[in-house]
């Protein structure tokens, strides 16, 4: 990596920039800067690293085209709307955002306070940059500032050539400001326009580029669409976000031939910021995906909503225009959820509710004795429960556990533990695929995984799980037709896990000593069900069964 040779351009005000060296941050690793990489036929490279001259395991990677959309446009310091709501707005739907910034602005939920704009031969660079190099299918538009940016986009598209051209003609932010100056608009309406596969301006914009004609209503919307289209563009989306006094958030598609009225309940919130920035991202992110033109416009209208609708109460800034969460995951990481460790494995308590029932208890009064009585961690195990129940006991089972700092897991399924927030899942070795669930639940919550064999144990570890449940150690009621591993099995596998294990299977009161003493390091706890919850006293059986282990454990070291 030559980087000794890196141009820096300062644009701290426009006209001054004061080439510099750039020192690499980092210096890469002899191994990586050696390392061979050998391409076959098919398209996987083998690469060999060599670590302290010693040559490591191979290392298969198979290469995959992503989809990749390259937006061109001004950073918003706030992050609502502009390359930041880009960037959110692609990884949401899964495709890969590049960025070229034109204008740097200082923007919060009040409005823009400050406008810097990137020089077009800087614009021209980064656009090099990525183009020559990185496949790029969409490329988007944001706040292009200049004519000259306009130009430099010209012919970076000509040398260039991308599938499809998204361009959303930011003219004034909601707000009021202006982000391309008004002589702008007979190069958006020479240049732009014509490299447009969809050009989608709001009202203002649509407004500005047809010399000021009114619109207010869906009619007006329909007439400024063809009239748009006649401008070069292949297809319009004409937004109506701010159309007065419309019950729905209506938008006006047409492509030449046809028009689309597409309507969405209007949702009422003050964190609209950045709509029509991750409205046009999500369009480029659909087409780099293959969509057709129209399905893309559709779902990203569709994402639009359910995100606003998501983020309509969140508080961000003390401005009129709040920014809204792409992820839809803010309100959920109020950071009270339970960071999962191995210990918690201690006294692990499953619930049963046919046992629940037998003894005439709720789930929440089940789960509550349970705690007080010292279980360190709690999995729900509902094989009946509808949908919907399921999900709300688990939300009462969760306010009575974070007091505790207990994690609550949910047996099988994800959705119940997404929709619930609960602190992770247990996974039996037919249920959803660990390394899936990872995926779906992200880094932080918890994902336990049954496994009666060392094969399991490891796989589960590559999977990305936290711990292993193994089992069955002794014959049990609650779970029919399951062989046991036994004492030994259970030491096998404990031996060669590389994560904590907790033992389950039939283990009660009588026969949890010997399991606790099966001389394995990795072996934290164990799980019970009968043993505490098909009893009259699910406080009472537990402290017992807690006090006893205690003192297992304080004997042997
Ligand atoms: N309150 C709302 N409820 C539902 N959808 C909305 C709402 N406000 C805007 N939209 C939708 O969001 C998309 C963006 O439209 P809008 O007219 O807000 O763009 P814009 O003015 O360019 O936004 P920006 O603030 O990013 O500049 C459109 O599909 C519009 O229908
Ligand atoms: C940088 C930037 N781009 C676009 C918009 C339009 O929402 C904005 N407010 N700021
Ligand atoms: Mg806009």
């Amino acid at each position: 990596m030559a980087c000794s040779g890196l141009l820096f351009n300062s644009f701290v005000d426009n006209k001054c920039f004061r080439p510099c060296h750039l020192k690499p941050a980092v210096s890469y690793p002899r191994s990586l800067s050696t390392s061979r990489v050998y391409l076959t036929p098919s398209l996987r490279i083998s690469m060999s690293m060599e670590e302290n001259g010693a040559p490591t395991q191979g290392l298969e990677v198979s290469r995959k085209k992503v989809p990749h959309v390259l937006t061109v446009a001004g950073s918003d310091s706030g992050a609502g709307a502009g390359i930041q709501a880009d960037l959110k707005a692609c990884a949401a739907r899964g495709v890969y955002c590049s960025t070229v910034i034109t204008a740097v602005t200082a923007q919060n939920t009040a409005g823009v306070q400050g406008i810097n704009i990137v020089p077009d031969e800087f614009v021209a660079q980064q656009l090099k940059s990525v183009l020559s190099d990185m496949e790029v299918d969409v490329v988007k538009t944001g706040m292009l500032p200049s004519i000259e940016i306009v130009k430099v986009l010209q012919r970076s598209l000509k040398e260039f050539p991308v599938r499809a051209v998204v361009v959303d003609p930011v003219m004034v932010s909601t707000s009021g400001d202006v982000l391309a100056d008004p002589s702008i608009l007979s190069s958006f309406r020479e240049e732009l326009l014509m490299m447009a596969d969809i050009l989608t301006p709001n009202l203002k914009e649509a407004s500005n580029l047809l010399g000021g004609m009114r619109l207010e209503t869906v009619a007006d919307m329909r007439h400024a669409a063809k009239l748009l289209h006649s401008l070069g563009p292949r297809s319009v989306l004409v937004k109506g976000g701010d159309l007065p006094e419309s019950f729905d958030a209506v938008d006006v598609f047409f492509d030449g031939e046809e028009y689309h009225e597409l309507r969405s309940p209007r949702v009422k919130t003050r964190n609209t910021h950045g709509t029509g920035c991750t409205l046009a991202s999500c369009i480029a992110a659909e087409l780099a995906k293959g969509s057709s033109m129209l399905s893309a416009v559709k779902l990203a209208k569709r994402y639009v909503e359910t995100a606003l609708e998501y983020s309509k109460d969140i508080i961000l800034g003390n401005g009129a225009q709040g920014p809204f969460d792409h992820f839809l995951r803010l309100k959920h990481n109020s950071g009270t959820g339970v960071t999962f460790s191995g210990n918690d494995l201690f006294l692990y308590a499953v619930t049963d509710s046919g046992m629940n029932e037998k003894w005439g208890r709720p789930m929440e009064v089940a789960v509550k004795e349970a705690i007080e009585g010292g279980a360190s961690i709690i999995q729900l195990r509902e094989k009946t429960a509808e949908t919907r129940k399921f999900i709300e006991t688990a939300k009462a089972c969760l306010e009575i556990c974070r007091p505790y700092k207990v994690p609550l897991l949910i047996n099988d399924r994800i959705d119940v533990a997404l929709a619930s927030d609960a602190d992770g899942v247990h996974l039996g070795q037919s249920d959803t695929p660990a390394q899936v669930a990872r995926a779906l639940l992200g880094p932080e919550k918890a994902i336990g995984v049954s496994c009666k064999t060392v094969e399991q144990a490891h796989k589960a570890w590559l999977d990305g799980a936290d711990y292993i449940g193994c089992g069955g150690v002794y014959p049990t009621s609650t779970k029919a037709n399951n062989t046991t591993v036994g004492l030994d099995g259970l030491k096998t596998v404990c031996l060669a896990s590389k994560l904590p294990v907790v033992a389950i299977g039939g283990i009660n009161a009588s026969n949890a000593i010997p399991v606790l003493g099966i001389g394995a390091p990795n072996l934290k706890g164990v799980a019970v069900v009968s043993a505490v919850f098909d009893r009259s006293s699910v406080a009472t059986e537990t402290r017992n069964l807690h006090s006893m282990l205690t003192e297992a454990v304080s004997k042997a070291n």
